[in-house]
């Protein structure tokens, strides 16, 4: 392998006869009149007599041409590889032509590709193209996952890709961004999965209810790690909730502008009707009474309800809404009012309110990942008073820590998402967006960090975007999102180019840890997602278990004349309590006739079903 063509200081090219290049391998290049250098291969190419090397004169120019020639290349006649490598770093000089190229040690590349140990890293996947080197790469850092390719479980070839978790202390938030199918959510499982070995305390906002890991994935036998104590799905409202007696008027309201926005006019009734220490049902009597109250229209008319209640308890009822109406009717207008008692109404359904976060807390602090599950909605409403709440909890302890006073104890912890730009979308407000802009900004400072994914970066809020240090990117096939890549990221014009025919799994890593970006391929999951069977293999088995329930009933009542159905479907009423009517068991006799499992027979009094022979 040789340099050739004109050269920089940054980029060459290098031509062989003998071997083909892989776009991302690392070379050493060794100029005599320069230390070695590393570069990596950012396009390569292979040419033949069949295909000239000068029809491709903006890969390759005359001065690669003439170099070839002049080292002794048949460019008429022989196969060339040919790649264009960009140097890691700048080179003092442009490189020497015809310099000698060869691949690199892995002593010679362990500092740039391994920035910590297995035990303190999260192991993601294997960096491509590094199986040459990976040959002499320490014990340490062998065996230590498997990758899954075309249906089948490989071990590992390559130099592990380990995420430093100290670093997230300098920077502090990831994202992972790829369009559907790409290995996005299987990427964001490994990296739970890596979490959860490490016990970092977690939170998973999981709107797809997929973030559960108690399955096995089924293509891996052996006994491996079992996450079973590791982590907890709860559900929003059934689970955790808010508990309504320690909501600030703040909080209250930034809950009723998630489910739905409030006007300056809601927010005042919130300010002027709510109080302290306030129940779920003491703050909505008040807003049911005033509107009761409101909709009499004047003291008069409330008067007079109160002198023509049927007992007493109705008068007192009448005489509390005329002080309601007294006290609020005019800062408060009936509007609004009715606008916060829907708002109310729409979370307590939801069961927002029925239970607390107290078990969150408690796994946070035990070193679990706690996954929150919930509609899309319902997570946006909770994780705004969930988020605030656990962040300043964690803030106050840091801060209590600084001016020495006392503080209870919260531990640092990872805020993860998917769908994230419906949590903090671009251009407009939304009460879940402040709290993780918040954090973008100011949780380094107080250890906690985001992982926020989204299949589009371009609808995701660009404060927050610029935020994230690390980003993982999946194939991305969408113009406008891979102009955002471009913008927010250090991928190259190539990278970007390439981004749309990445397999799924395959991931360009972008980090400041590391100073450039990687290429990796995501190992294999330890679990698998709930959703992983396929819908058709699900219909089929449901189909077969049917028939096979079917089959069972009328198998010993077979034969059966066709006229004979109404008897035929009482008798099964009677005895399994399924009721057919007649249209319906012909039906499904019919449909046994046709898979074959039953036959049908013409007879002098009609038609006839009996079993096979
Ligand atoms: N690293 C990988 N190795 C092997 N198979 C993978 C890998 N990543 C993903 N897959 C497979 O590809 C399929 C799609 O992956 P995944 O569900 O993660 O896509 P996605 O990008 O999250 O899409 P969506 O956003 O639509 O959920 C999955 O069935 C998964 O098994």
């Amino acid at each position: 392998m040789k340099v050739v063509g004109i050269t920089t200081q940054q980029e060459v090219y290098v031509g062989s006869k003998e071997r083909n290049f892989r776009i991302n391998e690392f070379l050493i290049i060794e100029d005599p009149y320069q230390e070695d250098l590393l570069g990596e291969v950012v396009e390569a190419k292979t040419f033949n007599r069949y295909i000239p090397l000068n029809i491709y004169g903006d890969f390759v120019d005359n001065s690669v041409l003439e170099s070839l020639k002049a080292l002794g290349y048949d460019i008429d006649e022989d196969t060339i590889y040919i790649s264009k490598v960009r140097l890691l770093n700048e080179a003092l000089y442009p490189i020497q032509t015809g310099s000698d190229v060869r691949l690199p040690k892995f002593e010679e590349v362990k500092d740039i590709m391994i920035k910590t140990s297995r035990e303190d890293g999260l192991v993601l996947g294997a960096i491509k193209n590094t199986d040459d080197m990976a040959l002499q790469m320490d014990e340490e850092f062998k065996e230590l996952f498997h990758t899954f390719e075309e249906g089948r479980l490989m071990p590992q070839k390559e130099i592990p890709y380990i995420m430093d978790l100290k670093s997230m202390h300098h920077y502090p938030h990831i994202g992972v961004f790829g369009g559907s199918g790409s290995g996005k959510s299987f990427g964001l499982r490994v990296l739970l999965e890596e979490l959860m070995i490490q016990n970092i305390p977690t939170i998973v906002l999981d709107p797809h209810f997929e973030m559960d890991f108690s399955e096995t994935a089924s293509y891996l036998e052996e006994k491996t790690e079992n996450f079973k104590d590791k982590f907890k799905c709860l559900q929003v409202g059934t689970h955790v909730g808010v508990k309504f007696e320690d909501l600030s008027a703040q909080d209250l309201k930034n809950l009723l502008d998630a489910a739905s926005h409030l006007t300056d006019a809601m927010n005042n009734v919130v300010d002027i009707l709510f109080k302290p220490r306030d129940s779920y049902y003491s703050f909505f009597n008040r807003l049911q009474m005033l509107t009761e109250a409101q909709e009499e229209g004047s003291s008069d008319k409330i008067e007079s309800r109160i002198n023509s209640g049927s007992d007493e308890e109705e008068r007192r009822a009448w005489r509390e809404r005329k002080k309601l109406f007294e006290s609020y009717d005019k800062t408060c207008p009936y509007n609004s009012v009715r606008g916060i008692l829907w708002r109310l109404k729409r979370l307590g359904n939801d069961g927002v309110f029925s239970k607390d976060i107290r078990e969150i807390e408690t796994g946070l602090q035990n070193g679990k990942l706690i996954v929150i599950q919930g509609s899309t909605r319902i997570l946006q409403v909770f994780s705004t008073y969930l988020l605030n709440n656990l962040y300043h909890k964690r803030r106050e302890y840091k801060d209590a820590l600084y001016k020495k006073t006392s503080a209870e104890y919260f531990p640092p912890f990872i805020i993860v998402t998917d769908e994230s730009h419906n949590f903090a979308p671009k251009g407009y407000e939304s009460p879940s967006k402040s709290i993780l802009k918040e954090i973008s900004q100011e949780g380094r400072k107080y250890g906690v960090f985001l992982i926020l994914a989204t299949q589009r970066p371009t609808l995701l809020d660009e404060t927050i975007t610029a935020q994230l240090n690390t980003k993982l990117i999946f194939r991305t096939v969408r113009a406008s999102d891979i102009q955002t890549i471009q913008e927010e990221t250090d991928l190259t014009m190539e990278e970007c180019r390439r981004l749309p025919y990445l397999r799924t799994g395959d991931v360009f890593i972008s980090s400041a840890t590391m100073g450039r970006t990687i290429f990796a391929r995501i190992r294999a999951a330890i679990t698998s997602s709930p959703h992983t069977i396929n819908p058709f293999d699900e219909l089929k088995s449901k189909f077969k278990e049917e028939d096979e329930r079917f089959l069972k009933i009328i198998i010993d009542k077979l034969p059966v004349m066709a006229t004979d159905l109404t008897d035929l479907a009482l008798e099964i009423e009677q005895e399994t309590g399924t009721t057919y009517t007649v249209d319906n068991l012909e039906e499904r006799l019919k449909q046994m006739v046709d898979k074959n499992h039953i036959e049908k027979e013409e007879t002098i009094f009609g038609y006839r079903y009996k079993s096979k022979k």
